[in-house]
């Protein structure tokens, strides 16, 4: 079967302006394909580079070299070669994301940050609001919470706003980072769920899961970045004393 996305020859660095220029290779030469239908987890340390790929898929880090094709019935799409704008209606209508943290539009409320994704397609707003409601009900979230923007929820709440709002829309390509780091027993089931049921429709995932027990019951293959690393000591940086590179899109 084609795959739905390729990638060939991957390699992606940050400039650290604020240790004088200093040039910090994360990876090299990294090479996967994904299926429809199939999730495929990468694996490997702290700081290997696995939120880095998921980024770089998703538009938002610039890879340095390489090539990611997502395939479609009429032809391959070069992902580099890609307008700015062409990234709302490819994340809109191909590229699903689920981030480990909401980013909350304040004053807007769950229910709408969960439906937005169905309406920015067009979809009619009962529907919209009734699969939201379903989605935040399967996950546990309390209906007195619904009406309510999140920004004040707890990091498990935000986290299921966030898995609800991720899957709502069936995309054919998922990119899961790390979505049952906050949440109990009962509802890292609910996700394993969903993931198990977004597969069986034909829905692509490439994800990160640092439970075991969640990544053995959800991955078909697994990657392991250190294949692709630059130095493997160079795992151990601490990001947080980095100057960010600025999102692209
Ligand atoms: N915006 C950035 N600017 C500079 N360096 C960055 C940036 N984003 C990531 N890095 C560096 O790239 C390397 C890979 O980071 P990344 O977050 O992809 O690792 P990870 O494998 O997802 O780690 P973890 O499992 O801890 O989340 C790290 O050394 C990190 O410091």
């Amino acid at each position: 079967m084609t795959p739905i996305l390729t990638v060939e020859g991957l390699g992606k660095g940050f400039v650290l302006h604020g240790q004088g220029g200093l040039a910090l290779t994360v990876m090299r030469d990294l090479a996967l394909d994904l299926r429809r239908g199939e999730c495929l987890v990468l694996a490997g340390p702290s700081g290997i580079g696995k939120s880095t790929l998921l980024k770089i898929l998703y538009g938002n880090y610039l890879a340095g070299e390489g090539r990611i094709r997502l395939h479609f019935s009429d032809g391959p799409m070069e992902l580099g070669k890609l307008p700015a704008h062409a990234w709302h209606a490819l994340r809109r209508d191909v590229i699903g994301y689920v981030s480990q943290f909401l980013r909350v539009v304040p004053r807007v409320s769950t229910c709408e940050v969960v439906m937005e994704p169905l309406l920015a397609r067009g979809a009619d707003a009962v529907e919209s609001r009734y699969r939201a409601e379903t989605l935040l009900a399967r996950l546990n979230l309390p209906e007195r919470l619904w009406s309510l923007p999140p920004g004040t929820f707890s990091g498990g709440e935000q986290q299921r706003v966030n898995i609800a709002r991720g899957f709502i829309g069936e995309h054919p390509l998922l990119l899961l980072d790390e979505p049952t780091a906050s949440l109990d027993a009962a509802n890292r089931a609910v996700v394993i769920e969903l993931i198990r049921e977004a597969k069986a429709r034909g829905a692509a995932m490439l994800g990160i899961f640092h439970d075991e027990d969640v990544r053995e019951r959800v991955a078909d293959r697994l990657l392991p970045l250190e294949n692709y690393m630059d130095d493997p000591s160079r795992a151990r940086i601490d990001a947080s004393q980095l100057l960010q590179e600025n999102d692209h899109a």
